[in-house]
């Protein structure tokens, strides 16, 4: 069984810092339609799980309403500080940013987050608007509240808008990603500014595209490695140095998931799911916001 014990790599970033290579995601099957102030026992208990089993990299969001989870998840788990890496995103209050943060932080019960991010471009269409918010990004960094700051879900775009001026360029992205959502063309534009590819949904070919074309490769790729396909997946991405979110509530799947740090896949297995994966299009979050005829 993989476990804590399981070295984790880490991603450096443009700013200096460094992220570990795959993030345990207190969304998607976490975050509260209703009441926030109802406290999830199961979202703390499965969160402080995985923080024991080695996910120091924490995925959360003020939108998820589940960073008071998160923060006595963090809390329970008597891991140093130092030695995690928290991230939380603004969007509900995307209007009053640095507030925002601070309630953030004081739900998770911690002095800084170790990446905040603006969870999506949506809030404007407005150029100047984009700006104005990255500046006060910017200002969270100088104060020491944030140690990275970035974006998700942006397409060049939005990107462009922010870089035209910005005095520090977004450390990461946090885009969906997998093999039926590849963004090469976006990928492109990260590499070209130094800008870090972080992986939702990473699992999506498996769960959500089940019987789509990448099927037989990555069974295939788990028989050679002996995993499942779901570690395919996660290698996949950190081969191409892309650093996964992924869930569960299970204890036997994260410890799966970790075995994804235990094999490296060559680049011709790489190019071989890219294509396979590129014969499908699949986008499972933001679809009311995306362009549905964008394939991107
Ligand atoms: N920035 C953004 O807009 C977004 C960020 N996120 C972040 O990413 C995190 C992970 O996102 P997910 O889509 O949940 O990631 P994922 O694609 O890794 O899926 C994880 C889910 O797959 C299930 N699973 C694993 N193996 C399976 C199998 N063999 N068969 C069936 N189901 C299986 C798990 O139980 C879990 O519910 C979220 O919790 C959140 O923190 C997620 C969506 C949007
Ligand atoms: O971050 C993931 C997608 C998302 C966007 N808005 C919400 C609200 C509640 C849960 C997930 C999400």
């Amino acid at each position: 069984m993989a476990n804590i014990h399981t070295p984790i790599p880490n991603l450096k970033l443009n700013d200096g810092n460094s992220i570990p290579m795959i993030g345990y995601g207190t969304g998607t099957a976490w975050y509260k339609s209703g009441d926030e102030s109802k406290v999830d026992q199961a979202c703390i208990d499965a969160t402080k799980m995985s923080i024991g089993m080695g996910f120091y990299h924490q995925d959360g969001a003020e939108v998820y309403k589940t960073e008071t989870e998160l923060g006595t998840a963090i809390k329970q788990a008597s891991v140093p500080r130092e030695k995690l890496f928290v991230t939380t995103k603004v969007i509900s209050n995307i209007s009053d940013i640095p507030a925002a943060l601070k309630t953030s932080l004081k739900k998770l019960q911690l002095d800084y987050v170790d990446l905040y991010l603006i969870h999506s471009p949506f809030f404007s269409d407005k150029k100047e608007e984009h700006q104005a918010k990255w500046k006060q990004m910017e200002e969270l960094q100088g104060q020491g509240l944030a140690k990275s700051i970035g974006v998700s879900n942006y397409l060049p775009e939005h990107l462009d808008w922010i870089l035209d001026g910005c005095t520090v360029t977004p450390a990461i992205n946090q885009i969906e990603f997998h093999p039926y959502l590849q963004h090469v063309d976006l990928l492109k534009y990260h590499k070209e500014k130094g800008i870090a590819t972080q992986a939702y949904g990473p699992l999506s070919a498996v769960t959500k595209g089940a019987g789509g074309p990448a099927d037989d490769i990555l069974n295939k790729l788990a028989k050679k490695y002996a995993v499942n396909p779901a570690e395919i997946s996660l290698r996949w991405c950190i081969d191409q140095d892309i650093v996964p979110i992924t869930t569960s509530s299970k204890e036997q799947r994260l410890s799966d998931y970790l075995r994804a740090m235990t094999f490296k896949l060559n680049p011709a297995e790489i190019k071989q799911i890219n294509e396979a994966g590129s014969k499908k299009h699949l986008r499972g979050f933001w679809t009311h916001k995306f362009d549905e005829n964008d394939k991107r």
